[in-house]
């Protein structure tokens, strides 16, 4: 058993927060869902870049959970999140109680718009961001941090907390930071734990799909016949997938050829049971 500072709750957490600060030392602020991996902890060596403390939350969201999709089961592994973050010398962990993030009669909503409803994760889980963006209201404002850092892989997801902090004038800086991979190019997530050995076999053929993708678009290939035979390798390799894109890198609007890019390629795919999604830059050739 590790002896990881965890706090529960919003007044603890400010009181620690305000021993950093008294002592001048920057914050930066990681949420998370636990079941860490080495993706997350990637996302505590950015923070460490921007700021003395490092503060990683473990909170499980009910809100950005549709009732069909998997709240229940989530992994929840607490007691070795907490060695993970020792090991990374993080700082404090905060893991609210559901009270802390929603008291007795909790009644505010957070709708974004733009990036949110780009018909992307949004056409699948239509609740899905208005979920995150209320509890990341809420966890930016419990700690007001100087900096938060989010993983790339979820890519959507970033734009949309980037947008519901300037629109709300939220001042902790939002960074992105890149898609840590297992070493056959699966992007790590803490839904990969779902995967049989065949399914797992199988997984890397979604970044597989994605790089092959990115590679002839940026050479100049035709987008839409390159992603449709995208699509049709993922479906080869016993994939079912929901959407495989290109969109504008930061708008995520849609693009009709390669020069209105910036391009980013997006996909989701169900293998079996499981849901998994990644996301590559197209990079032109010279
Ligand atoms: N492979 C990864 N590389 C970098 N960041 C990641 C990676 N996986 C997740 N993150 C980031 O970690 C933060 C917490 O994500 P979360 O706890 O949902 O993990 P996850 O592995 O994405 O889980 P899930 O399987 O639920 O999508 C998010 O900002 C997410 O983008
Ligand atoms: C940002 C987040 C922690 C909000 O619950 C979650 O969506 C996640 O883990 O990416
Ligand atoms: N990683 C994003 C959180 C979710 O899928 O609910």
């Amino acid at each position: 058993m590790t002896d990881f500072p965890v706090v529960e709750s919003v007044p603890a957490l400010r009181a620690r927060l305000k021993d950093f600060r008294n002592k001048g030392e920057k914050i930066a602020l990681v949420p998370t869902m636990g079941a860490l991996h080495d993706g997350h902890l990637s996302l505590v060596q950015e923070a460490r870049r921007h700021a003395e403390r490092v503060v990683v939350t473990i909170f499980v969201n009910p809100a950005q959970f549709g009732p069909s999709e998997d709240f229940a089961k989530y992994p929840r592994t607490l007691p070795s999140d907490l060695e993970k973050l020792a090991s990374v010398q993080a700082d404090l962990c905060f893991a609210p109680t559901m009270e802390a993030v929603y008291p007795p009669g909790f009644s505010t909503r957070v709708e974004v718009d733009g990036p949110a409803r780009a018909d992307l994760e949004d056409r699948f889980r239509p609740t899905h961001f208005c979920g995150v963006a209320t509890v990341v209201a809420k966890l930016l404002n419990q700690a007001q941090a100087d900096v938060a850092v989010f993983g790339e892989k979820d890519y959507q997801q970033l734009l949309v907390i980037q947008r519901l902090a300037r629109d709300l004038d939220i001042a902790t800086e939002i960074l992105g930071a890149p898609t840590l991979r297992e070493a056959d190019g699966l992007a790590m997530s803490s839904r990969n734990v779902y995967l049989s050995k065949a399914e797992r076999a199988a997984a890397p053929a979604l970044y597989a799909a994605l790089n092959e993708a990115a590679r002839l678009i940026g050479a100049g290939e035709a987008i839409e016949a390159t992603l449709a035979r995208a699509s049709a390798a993922l479906g080869e390799a016993g994939f079912l997938p929901d959407y495989i894109e290109a969109r504008h890198a930061k708008t995520l609007a849609r693009i009709a050829g390669r020069r209105d890019g910036p391009i980013r390629l997006l996909a989701a795919a169900r293998l079996g049971a499981t849901r998994l999604i990644d996301n590559l830059a197209v990079t032109h050739e010279a």
